[in-house]
């Protein structure tokens, strides 16, 4: 516009020059006073053509200098952009955009403790899943230490955070956005159909030794090999998810903590999930990455029988015949039965009848998941020992007879039952030796700790 506008007034000029030219040639002849019209107005014609040249050479550099530098700015944050994806940093979404990917948060595929999971497809067509996680306080401390534990690792047996999405104002949800895991959660492949929660089908023996390998190295990552020593807090099948091969991608830092190399306990508020706390959380002074170890030791012992650490059952009185339901604390029974060398016995009856168990694996996978869920932290093997242990290159000893501590065996609600978190509040808890717990061999269970008052 600035340009159209000089070279308009610069034709205006050499135009109005021309006209005095023409007018002084006819009024004043070829006289002195035209000639030095005529002069005048030539110098001033060649210099309005010399300003429009150098003006519009200016110009061209500079529009030619901007266009390199705005395609220069776009390659550079394609190039950004690119290294973010590949340096694994997560990108910051607009609520829109997420909106737009989930078709309005239109296709739930899962609920936790911190709010639902939708499915949704971003602009360059991959597949995400987004968590909305709800609550302004407990949202805020899950939001940011899910953050900040998952953005700095990278390992393939870990979700992979896409991006986030904060909230603009307190009450407002945070969503994180994960790599789409096509085949959900572990619980619907071990637990048969629960009613409430859908089955996938029956995980085989191959791919639950696998997964036990897979998961055994996400934590062994986590725990050995970051800058920052990252305890999960937890792990449990829920929190396991199978890509499209059936192996394992830990998910879920809501509940993590970051702590130094050289720390080797750490003093938190208690938190995890009912039924894989490990006993340190109330017996000991802080815990440490062999929290860790007790729950995969549990998800473990889960995935050989199908079942939860702790079901209710349905048993007949012997005097009254009449029927009552009991809980059931299936680490007991492994421990016996591994005790009994009838060690099949334990084992997912689906499997059984498919004829895919090799008894040497069983023993071998009960046996690891006995180590795990010692009583005393210090007796558990650390995470890197355990695929040391499944991957046959350490003989796996028998686990030596000590107690192991139920955590919430007397819990009044279902929640150890149904994997469901729910937040645990110390004062209402207390530790009772119950000699009736008490274990015949290697793991016995001396110590309950239950609700005062059921909820
Ligand atoms: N990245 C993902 N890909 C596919 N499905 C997912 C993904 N993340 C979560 N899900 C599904 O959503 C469900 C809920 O996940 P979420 O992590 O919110 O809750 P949870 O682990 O069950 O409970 P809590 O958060 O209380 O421990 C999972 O069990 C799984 O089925």
């Amino acid at each position: 516009m600035e340009d159209k506008k000089a070279n308009i007034i610069a034709s205006v000029c050499i135009v109005v020059l021309v006209v005095v030219i023409i007018a002084a040639r006819v009024s004043l002849k070829l006289s002195k006073t035209f000639y030095l019209i005529l002069g005048v107005d030539i110098s001033l014609i060649l210099a309005v053509i010399c300003f429009l040249i150098i003006r519009n050479r200016y110009n061209r550099e500079r529009k030619l200098l901007v266009s390199r530098f705005v395609s220069e700015g776009r390659e550079l944050r394609i190039e950004y952009s690119f290294l973010r994806k590949v340096a694994g940093v997560p990108t910051k979404f607009k609520l829109e955009d997420l909106e737009e990917a989930t078709d309005g948060f239109r296709s739930q595929i899962g609920k936790g403790g911190s709010g639902a999971v939708f499915k949704g497809v971003l602009k360059d067509g991959s597949q995400v899943a987004v968590k909305r996680i709800e609550g302004e306080e407990k949202g805020e401390r899950e939001f940011r230490s899910e953050v900040s534990a998952i953005a700095s690792v990278q390992h393939k047996n870990l979700v992979r955070l896409y991006g986030y999405s904060s909230a603009s104002s307190a009450n407002r949800p945070r969503f994180l956005v994960y790599d789409f895991i096509v085949n959900s959660s572990l619980d619907i492949w071990i637990f048969p159909d629960r009613g409430n929660r859908r089955s996938g089908g029956c995980l085989t023996w191959d791919q639950r030794y696998q997964v036990a390998i897979d998961v055994a190295k996400a934590l062994a990552y986590l725990h050995h090999d970051c800058r920052s020593k990252i305890l999960h807090l937890d792990v449990k099948p829920e929190n396991i998810l199978l890509d499209e091969n059936y192996r394992a991608v830990v998910t879920d830092f809501g509940l993590s903590k970051l702590i130094a190399r050289d720390e080797s306990r750490v003093l938190t508020d208690i938190r995890g999930t009912r039924g894989y706390l490990a006993p340190e959380w109330l017996l000991e002074h802080g815990i440490s990455e062999k929290s860790d170890v007790y729950s995969y030791g549990i998800v473990l012992l889960e995935m050989i029988g199908g079942r939860r650490s702790i079901s209710r059952v349905e048993v007949e009185e012997t005097r009254t015949k009449k029927k009552r339901k009991k809980l059931e604390y299936f680490p007991r029974i492994v421990n016996q039965k591994m005790r009994e060398r009838n060690v099949m016995e334990i084992v997912d009856q689906r499997m059984i009848e498919a004829n895919e168990v090799d008894e040497q694996e069983v023993m071998k996978l009960a046996c690891v998941a006995l180590w795990c869920i010692q009583e005393k932290a210090k007796s558990r093997p650390d995470m890197a020992m355990v695929i040391e242990m499944l991957e046959g290159r350490v003989p796996v000893n028998e686990p030596p007879d000590s107690e192991v501590v139920v955590v919430d065996l007397l819990a009044a609600d279902d929640d150890a039952t149904t994997g469901v978190r729910k937040v645990i509040d110390i004062p209402r808890l207390q530790i009772q030796r119950e000699r009736q717990f008490r274990l015949p061999s290697i793991c016995s269970c001396s110590s309950i700790i239950s609700p005062i008052s059921p909820r």
